[in-house]
């Protein structure tokens, strides 16, 4: 799939939070996405996944046969939207069903997140961390081209980042699209960057 956003604009209550954001995305590319606490990048991603209206811009679709935008993606929000009162193999198994392409099952997505050992354990008792990774092992559960990820590295330990690095790069290499906010960096190679400033965002290489 790719993807092309021109000129978005994004109003919250009566603010305007950014415009003028253009980038195009290609399988394979990432985008960081990067700003002050309250710039807009959670927004972006609202807007990306299909969940709040763009004040004004576009966003093109294509090369993705049939499927729309919010069916080509997966999006892991800060809050990791997990039923706490069920297992991690039941909160996987549900979004597998849920999300349709199924991909790695169940077992083989826990243990790619190191988390096979707590598959029958309700997510209540799980840390921050472990609730993360439960989380972003939906994304190996069905196969989604277009990864959202918000603050991904939120709650993880360095080993868990090196793992999510790690998932992110093959989800790339197979020709996929990752578009990932954050405070800290990633690591991802040769990934595009946007910051969001006030009422301005600016597109340049990761670093620049
Ligand atoms: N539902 C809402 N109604 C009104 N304003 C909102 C709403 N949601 C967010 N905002 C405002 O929109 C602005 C952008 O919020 P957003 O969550 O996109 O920022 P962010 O860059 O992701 O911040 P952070 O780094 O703290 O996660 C903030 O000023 C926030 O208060």
């Amino acid at each position: 799939m790719r993807l092309d956003v021109q000129n978005l604009a994004c109003d919250r209550g009566e603010r305007r939070i950014f415009t003028g954001l253009s980038f195009a995305l290609a399988p394979g590319d990432a985008l960081v996405v990067r700003g002050r606490n309250g710039a807009g990048k959670s927004s972006l991603l609202d807007i990306l996944a299909g969940r709040l209206r763009p004040a004004y811009g576009a966003i093109r679709l294509s090369e993705a046969g049939e499927r729309s935008l919010p069916e080509c993606l997966h999006s892991i929000g800060h809050r990791d939207a997990l039923k706490a009162a069920l297992t991690a193999e039941e909160n996987l198994s549900f979004a597998r069903d849920f999300l349709g392409d199924p991909a790695l099952p169940v077992h083989a997505a826990l243990d790619a997140v190191g988390l096979l050992h707590a598959a029958h354990l309700p997510v209540a008792y799980l840390s921050a961390g472990q609730r993360r990774r439960i989380a972003l092992a939906r994304l190996l559960v069905a196969r989604r081209p277009l990864w959202l990820l918000d603050e991904p590295t939120s709650a993880l330990d360095t080993a868990s980042q090196d793992m999510l690095l790690g998932l992110m790069e093959r989800h790339r290499t197979d020709g996929g699209i990752v578009v990932a906010t954050t405070h800290a960096p990633l690591g991802l190679k040769d990934a595009k960057e946007i910051r969001i400033e006030r009422e301005v965002a600016s597109l340049a290489g990761e670093g620049a």
